[in-house]
């Protein structure tokens, strides 16, 4: 069926919609990765968000069901230039169209989306209705995302834990990928998911070596009522913060977050570490970062920085053994080379960096 994109300053786009789904409101991002477009879907933090690939053609291997990182689809609706019909993987077990119609995730095909993307990077990523029906469009009573609570409609609301590693992480959950529990798991460590507003005795009492501040979706500002308890886990235990973790470490040592005008979203972003030099080529999907300049009476410095618009990438912190990351160290998709991260955090819970922060 023919479908549309309408971008919320009116530009219209057309394609062919498939997924069942008549209309659907997002906020529009584009995703420069060539591959990964399984676990771009599955991403809790695209909750809300309809993503654009660059890359025009999109589904050539199928779904695996092996490289999703969450139970279903989290994107609101895809875009894009080409979508095949079949995929060509020994390992696929549907192709990205019959995936899209089994999970009514729209998927708007046949788009320009180099005039769209275009568009995105002059204005800033934005709310865009996707609809079968022109005549319908009316964004004034479209719930926005900025009304949407998107960490609750993700986190999980039981606790539990997986591998028995001697390491024994709580993963404070903001809408986690399973990536991030299977890099740990790999190093040795017992990961316990936890539901974002756990409350720190409940987290105390299951005697974490570390706490993680996972990934998640929407703007940080939107959990400053948990900044507090956030500060006294981050000062109590080894941490580490991946994303929207990050941000909510940097928000709750008093330092502060704003929103790019187009978010980082692909899987080669070059990203330095300030200490060693070395570079990474990283994976990421964010739309905010912390505010270098925010940084200054916080004890968090700048530790890795993004080598294309100079934007913090991850800090460290002149007493606590913290690590934050804006990339994602567990990448799915992307290049895994900063993985070794993690053996930071895995460090810190067994140093004598600890005894002595904590004595
Ligand atoms: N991947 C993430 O955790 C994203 C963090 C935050 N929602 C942002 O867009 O900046």
């Amino acid at each position: 069926m023919k479908g549309y994109i309408v971008l919320s300053t009116g530009e219209t786009f057309e394609g062919e919609l498939l997924g069942n789904v008549e209309q659907v409101y997002g906020e529009v991002v584009f995703f420069t990765g060539m591959t990964g477009y399984e676990e771009v879907i599955t991403d809790p933090s695209f909750k809300g968000q309809m993503v654009v690939f660059t890359y025009p053609l999109i589904g050539n291997y199928g779904i695996n069901g092996i490289d999703q990182e969450s139970v279903g689809p989290q994107a609101s609706a895809l875009i894009m230039q080409g979508c095949r019909s079949q995929g060509y993987h020994y390992e696929a077990i549907d192709s990205l169209k019959e995936y899209a119609e089994k999970h009514s995730l729209p998927i708007l095909v046949g788009v320009d989306t180099r005039a769209v993307v275009k568009r995105i990077r002059e204005l800033g990523d934005m709310g865009a209705i996707i609809t079968t029906n022109l005549d319908s469009v009316d964004f004034s009573s479209k719930q926005t995302i900025g009304t949407r609570d998107l960490v609750q409609e993700v986190s999980t609301t039981t606790i539990e834990s997986f591998g028995d590693g001697d390491h024994h992480v709580v993963m404070v959950d903001f809408g986690y990928k399973k990536s991030i529990v299977t890099s740990l798991m790999k190093l040795g460590c017992k990961v316990t998911v936890v539901p974002y507003n756990t409350d720190e005795l409940t987290i105390a009492n299951l005697g974490p070596d570390g706490i993680l501040f996972s990934n998640g979706p929407g703007n940080p500002k939107k959990l400053l009522h948990l900044t507090g308890q956030i500060k006294r886990l981050a000062t109590t235990y080894p941490t580490m913060g991946i994303c929207l973790g990050h941000q909510l470490l940097a928000l709750a040592f008093g330092g502060d977050t704003e929103k790019l005008r187009f978010g980082h979203r692909g899987a080669n972003q070059p990203v330095q570490d300030l200490l060693t030099k070395k570079v990474y080529i990283t994976s990421q999907n964010h739309s905010y970062v912390v505010t270098d300049s925010s940084l200054k009476e916080t004890g968090f410095t700048p530790r890795y920085v993004n080598i294309n618009d100079r934007s913090i990438e991850g800090m460290s912190h002149s007493k606590y053994p913290i690590t934050s990351v804006q990339f994602h160290p567990e990448a799915h998709p992307g290049p895994s080379d900063s993985e070794e991260i993690f053996l930071h955090f895995l460090t810190d819970m067994s140093s004598k960096r600890r005894e002595k922060v904590y004595a």
